[in-house]
This record gives structure tokens, C-alpha cells and sequence, in this order.
């Protein structure tokens, strides 16, 4: 089978890339990433020299680049390559639109073009809008999303959709929770607060720290995305997520507490704009239908993961200049100095 992995260079797509040619180094990989600020190849070191792994710097929005990448033969499709922070799509929607559905698009005429069998659409809850204090997200939930972001993914997600009851074009959308685990950009919660918290640099937990978000560990997404492949039904939306809702102030002073270090980092800021209350997933739809099953609990994920960056201060403190600096000080700097 020869996959194309868009996006493999970023936080989830890399582990994709890994787990997949642990899973079957048979399989031909792919990878197609136009290593943006979260890109990184040096999360592919381990696996760069193997026989059946290429890689390719394109942007999926490059519709020359994606005909020359689809005409060297495709079976499988797994569109993880996006603009995915959301505080960053409150200062540039624009960037969004584009990756997200003008990119999602150019693909999806490839794919139609070159006859794949698979086209996976990698997405997220954050279409499904905020929750209350019940319920949870199934796949028939109506999309409202809240952000330029989650507005974005929402649009890709249609047009996938619309090229399956069009076309018939083999597609499968997964819809996961957040995620967490070795390789995230430190832009996001969990190693955004451990990169800080070893710096003794304030934490800047929004609003109240009370929204909840549902913690998946990123190799229980992928081997979600494996079943998915080789069992989806085709034109069917399968949610992923872990069953480990937690409000981020428990997160934070998780951190705090493996980390060793005071409450006192803790630092109440502003609310970022649009913020969704609560996030949960109902995965009885995959658990059932394609007998997938997580094997982290958040007590566990998290211990591996902290110790992750632990052992890999190098990689994040190396990125952690340069665009990202820039971007972290009008993101953090301003919300910093308007603690509440
Ligand atoms: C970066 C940051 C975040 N937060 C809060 C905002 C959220 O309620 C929660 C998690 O924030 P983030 O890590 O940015 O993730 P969130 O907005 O939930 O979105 C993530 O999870 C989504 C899936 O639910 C993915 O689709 C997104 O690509 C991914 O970024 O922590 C803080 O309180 N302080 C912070 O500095």
C-alpha cells in the first residue's frame, strides 16, 4: 500500500509516520509537509533512512506540486497537514482559510484525479462548538464551530463530504480530541506549561482554568486512524477521544506536581475570545463499529509525556525561537501583563 501523509513533519503526523511503519513496514510512506513554524523533521530522525519512507516539501495549496506527488501513484490518503492553533486564528484567519479548506480541496481533486481508494480527513471536535455541562459529541451532532479555526476545519470536513455524495470519491472524516504526547509544538497547553514551568516563567491558565477539554493520547489517535483506514466505511465521520475530560487548571497544577515546582506559577489572564467551555466525545461509534480501544489513561499519557520533554529539552528549546518567539510574546506579552 502507498500512503501520502500530509502534514507528517507536524506534532500528529509525525507519530502517524512512525506508527505506521512500525505497524507495516511493508507500506510505502509518503510524507508531504511544507514545514511551516510547527513542522519539524527532526521528529522524523528515527525513521528518515527507512527503505519505504520519502519525503517531500510541498504545500498542499500547491495544486502543480500535489499532480506530481498524486501522479507517482497513491493508494491511501491522511490529510493531517493544517493550521491547527487556535489563538493563532484569532490573529490570522486568512492563513487558515487557506491550508485548511483551499488545501483540503486541492487534495481532494487530486485524489479524485489519480482514483485513490482512501481519503481520510484528519479533523476535530472543535467543529461540533462548545458543550454544556451534560452531554457529549457524537458524530450526528450539528457543526458550529466557534473560532476561524474550527471554522475552518468545519469547511474542509463539507467539502469532503460534498466529494463523496458528488463524485463518490472513498473518503472517511475522524473527528479526534485533544491531543497530547512527545513532538507538540510548545505553543499548546500541556508543553507550552512544561516548557514554562521548568523555566519558572508564569503559566497563563484563560479565564477561570474551569473549561474542560477530553485528553487522547496521540498513539491511540493513530492507531484510530490505522482502523480507520483499513475498516472505515466509506462516507462515514468517526469521533476519537479518550475519555479524559479535565478542566485545565488540573492539568496545570498536574504539570506543577510531576514537575515538582509551586502553585504560584499559576497565572490567571484574560480569556481567549470565543473560548468553547467544554469539549467530550462519545467514541462508542469506532469502539463498536471497528473495535478500537485506547490504551493510555491520562495518568499514564501524561507521566510519559512530561518525561518526554524532559528528556528532550533540546528539541524545544531549539524551536523555541525565531517566528515562534515573535509570535509567543504578542500572544503571551500581552496576556501576561493583563492578568486578571
Ligand atoms: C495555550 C493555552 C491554552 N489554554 C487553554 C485553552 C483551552 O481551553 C485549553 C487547551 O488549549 P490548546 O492547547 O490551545 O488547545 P485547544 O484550543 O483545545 O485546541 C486543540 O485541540 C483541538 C481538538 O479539540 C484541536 O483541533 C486543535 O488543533 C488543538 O490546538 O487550554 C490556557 O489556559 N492557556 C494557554 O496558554
Amino acid at each position: 500500500m502507498k500512503l501520502l501523509v500530509t502534514g507528517g513533519a507536524g506534532f500528529i503526523g509525525s507519530n502517524f509516520v512512525i506508527y505506521m511503519l512500525q505497524q507495516h513496514p511493508d507500506y510505502q510512506i509518503l510524507n508531504v509537509d511544507a514545514l511551516t513554524y510547527a513542522g519539524n523533521l527532526e521528529n522524523l530522525k528515527s525513521i528518515e533512512n527507512h527503505p519505504n519512507y520519502t519525503f517531500a516539501k510541498a504545500d498542499i495549496t500547491d495544486v502543480q506540486a500535489m499532480d506530481a506527488l498524486f501522479s507517482q501513484g497513491v493508494d491511501v490518503v491522511v490529510n493531517f497537514a493544517a493550521e491547527s492553533h487556535v489563538d493563532r486564528s484569532i490573529l490570522e484567519p486568512d492563513v487558515f482559510v487557506k491550508t485548511n479548506v483551499l488545501g483540503t480541496q486541492v487534495l481532494l481533486d487530486a485524489a479524485k484525479k489519480y482514483s485513490v481508494t482512501k481519503f481520510v480527513q484528519v479533523s476535530t471536535d472543535e467543529v461540533y462548538g462548545t458543550l454544556g455541562a451534560t452531554g457529549l459529541f457524537t458524530e450526528e451532532t450539528p457543526l458550529t464551530p466557534n473560532s476561524p479555526y474550527s471554522a475552518s476545519k468545519a469547511g474542509g470536513d463539507l467539502l469532503v463530504r460534498a466529494y463523496h455524495e458528488t463524485f463518490g470519491l472513498p473518503v472517511n472524516i475522524t473527528r479526534c480530541s485533544n491531543n497530547y504526547g512527545p513532538y507538540q509544538f510548545p505553543e499548546k497547553l500541556i508543553p507550552l506549561m512544561i516548557s514554562r514551568a521548568l523555566a519558572d516563567q508564569a503559566l497563563p491558565v484563560y479565564g477561570d482554568g474551569m473549561n474542560i477539554r477530553d485528553w487522547l493520547y496521540v498513539e491511540d489517535h493513530c492507531s484510530a486512524i490505522d482502523l480507520v483506514i483499513h475498516e472505515g466505511v466509506n462516507g462515514e465521520v468517526y469521533n476519537i477521544g479518550g475519555n479524559n475530560e479535565r478542566t485545565n487548571v488540573h492539568i496545570v497544577n498536574t504539570v506543577l506536581k510531576e514537575l515538582g515546582k509551586p502553585d504560584s506559577l499559576i497565572t490567571y489572564v484574560q480569556d481567549r475570545p470565543g473560548h468553547d467551555r467544554r469539549y467530550g466525545i462519545d467514541p462508542t461509534k469506532i469502539t463498536r463499529e471497528l473495535g478500537w480501544k485506547p490504551k493510555h489513561t491520562f495518568e499514564t499519557g501524561i507521566k510519559e509525556t512530561i518525561q518526554w520533554y524532559l528528556n528532550n529539552q533540546e528539541w524545544w528549546t531549539r524551536i523555541q525561537s525565531g517566528e515562534y518567539q515573535k509570535y509567543a510574546e504578542l500572544q503571551y506579552g500581552s496576556r501576561l501583563g493583563d492578568s486578571l
